[in-house]
């Protein structure tokens, strides 16, 4: 059970937004595109929901041709915010609830649940050209997942708010989820990703850099750190094999090294000095990933 993408190409004329990608988003998976400005993430969206033909490549869903007239099964926050600005909020979420054939009763229920879940239920009544960015961004979040779809697609979901919304969000995009969901979305932002999902795929200029499971993509990678902690000399460890990269603040030093088999030596030797606060291998950052794969730093 799962979305897939195979060979998925979109050409604007010359211009290749999205070039052959290829990736599995597992049933109830919670899933990353990661990718900077005009990496393709919203092009890639807008083929899975059937508003952009693909030059090339197919689309399945269940091993199946997404079929877009059961719409209440899809649910799509999209990046440009599409909001009546003359509508009061329980109009416009009303509206959008009854387009996804949603009942009155159900609808009367979970506007008021979702309301209160976002801390906005004072702005009810209000018109929607009245609120902030942050609570417009809710309001739409709220109209793209009332009727409880099984496959949420969230084009930056958190882009535009500050600390507090990011984390009420967060927390109702991972219950969404923990209630079965698959939930796809979209930042520029590592730590949201590194944070919140299982599985990812870093975009850059349309191309696909990495994608899966972002614990294997992790360890498949073979680079470790070892942070180390304590009072000895240990400045002859940048000449040990295997070490790529060694920083020493204070009384802490990182080393980065091309697999985990040159862990153990590089312990035997310090701890022939005596003792040590700290040793511990750490798996590789998204951003180092990132940087040996495109050659320069994720920004
Ligand atoms: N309708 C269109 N016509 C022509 N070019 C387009 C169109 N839509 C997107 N593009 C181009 O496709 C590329 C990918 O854009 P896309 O919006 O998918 O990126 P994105 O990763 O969502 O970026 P952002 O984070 O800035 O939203 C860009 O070069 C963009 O200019």
């Amino acid at each position: 059970m799962s979305l897939e993408l195979n060979q998925l190409t979109k050409k604007f004329n010359e211009n290749t937004a999205v070039d052959d990608i290829n990736l599995t988003v597992p049933t109830g998976s919670m899933y990353g595109f990661l990718g900077g400005n005009g990496a393709g993430k919203t092009t890639t969206f807008r083929m899975i929901l059937g508003l952009l033909k693909q030059t090339e490549g197919t689309i399945t869903y269940n091993g199946k041709p997404i079929d877009y007239s059961v719409t209440n099964r899809i649910g799509y926050l999209p990046e440009e915010r599409g909001l009546h600005p003359k509508l009061k909020v329980e109009e416009q979420i009303r509206y959008l609830a009854q387009l996804k054939g949603m009942s009155k009763k159900d609808i009367d229920v979970k506007l008021d649940e979702w309301l209160e879940r976002f801390e906005v239920p004072e702005n009810r009544d209000k018109r929607i050209e009245k609120l902030s960015k942050g609570n417009q961004q809710k309001i739409q979040l709220i109209a793209s997942i009332i009727h409880e779809p099984d496959l949420i697609i969230l084009d930056e979901p958190f882009s535009g708010l500050d600390p507090v919304n990011v984390e009420i969000l967060k927390r109702s995009v991972k219950e969404l989820n923990s209630n079965g969901a698959t939930i796809i979305f979209s930042t520029h932002r590592m730590e949201h990703v590194e944070e919140m999902c299982e599985e990812l795929c870093i975009l850059n200029h349309g191309a696909q850099v990495v994608s899966g499971n972002i614990d294997k993509i992790k360890s498949d990678f073979g680079q470790k750190e070892i942070i180390i902690e304590g009072d000895h000399d240990i400045s002859f460890l940048e000449e040990m094999p295997g070490v790529l990269d060694m920083k020493q603040v204070r009384k802490k030093t990182t080393l980065k090294i091309s697999d985990e088999q040159y862990a153990d030596p590089i312990f035997k030797e310090i701890i022939k000095l005596g003792y040590f606060k700290r040793f511990q291998v750490n798996e590789p950052s998204l951003n180092d990933i990132f940087i040996s794969k495109v050659g320069r730093k994720y920004e």
